[in-house]
């Protein structure tokens, strides 16, 4: 039985039905940030608590724009989750990422625009570092956990993430490329910053669904494609998860990332806006009080 691990799931495309808990219950979970996608489904895999939450809601109901991503790491927090694994399909920038291989991301270009990308503001400012936004530790994890499942893993990689909803031109997958990213999504920001803030170390488990649009020869993504791939490739990132689970080491040490918010707090106490503060209960009450 491995202590003190709960790991928390974030499904994807494709990925709405959930990761086939044991005892599984279906909780729905408020959040002073406003709505989730919808519920969370707890229960246990070989042991381990897990919580799983599809992002876009239940049939896909939410476009990556509408989703609220402080909503969502909100209640994660709020359910005890220690460590959050983000399940999402990625188009590739790479020829040598292809379609049904998989990409544990390294590193993030955020590209997204007007999407609530921080828990503090005007009455609690908070400076989080964010150079690596991923959790080498759960990363490594998801690489070794996928690799057991069958899956070919790629264990880096880039990942920018746009707006959406459309897909991007052919010269703005072409310029990303140049940027030095290597495979292209649309949610993994701001759930990644928000996470950080949250002190909830975040991976991100991507499935290469298409080759996006820099391509001179291939017509563009669509998104048949990238559900086709995704079905095609479901039951492998479950079995990742239930890889995952089962190499959890025994006992969960510390993560730096638990405690970010010790240095990160810069408004004076005396100046501090009350219902800000009191919405953060879950976030930062380890902080707060
Ligand atoms: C359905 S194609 C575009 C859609 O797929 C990816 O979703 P997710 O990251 O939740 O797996 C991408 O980010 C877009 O939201
Ligand atoms: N090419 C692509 N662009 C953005 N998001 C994606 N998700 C899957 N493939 C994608």
């Amino acid at each position: 039985m491995a202590r003190g691990w709960h790991i928390g799931i974030i499904g994807g495309s494709g990925l709405a039905e959930g990761v086939g808990l044991d005892e599984a219950q279906e909780i729905p979970v408020a959040s002073p940030f406003g709505e989730p996608s919808g519920p969370v489904i707890t229960g246990t895999l070989g042991g381990v608590r897990v919580t799983f939450l599809a992002r876009h809601g239940a049939g896909h109901r939410l476009p990556p724009s509408a989703i609220n991503y402080r909503a969502n790491i909100d209640v994660l927090k709020r359910c005890g989750v220690s460590d959050v694994l983000a399940l999402s399909a990625i188009g590739s920038l790479r020829e040598e990422l292809a379609p049904g291989q998989f990409v544990v991301v390294d590193q993030v270009i955020d590209r997204t625009a007007g999407r609530e990308g921080s828990f503090f503001g005007p009455g609690l400012v908070a400076h989080v570092g964010l150079a690596d936004p991923v959790c080498p530790r759960l990363a490594a994890l998801a690489v070794e956990a996928a690799r057991g499942a069958g899956a070919v893993v790629h264990p880096a990689g880039c990942y920018v993430a746009i707006e959406g909803p459309q897909f991007s031109t052919r010269a703005e997958s072409r310029m990303y490329r140049e940027w030095g990213a290597d495979v292209i999504g649309m949610t993994a920001m701001p759930e990644a910053r928000l996470a950080r803030e949250a002190e909830l170390p975040y991976a991100v488990l991507g499935m290469v669904t298409d080759y996006d649009s820099w391509r001179d020869s291939a017509a563009g993504v669509e998104a048949a494609e990238v559900f086709a791939v995704m079905r095609a490739n479901a039951e492998l990132a479950r079995a990742a998860v239930r890889e995952l689970v089962a190499r959890l080491p025994a006992e969960r040490t510390a993560s730096p990332i638990d405690t970010v918010l010790d240095h990160a707090l810069v408004t004076a106490p005396e100046a501090r806006d009350r219902r800000l503060v009191a919405w953060l209960d879950a976030v930062a009450g380890r902080v707060l009080g």
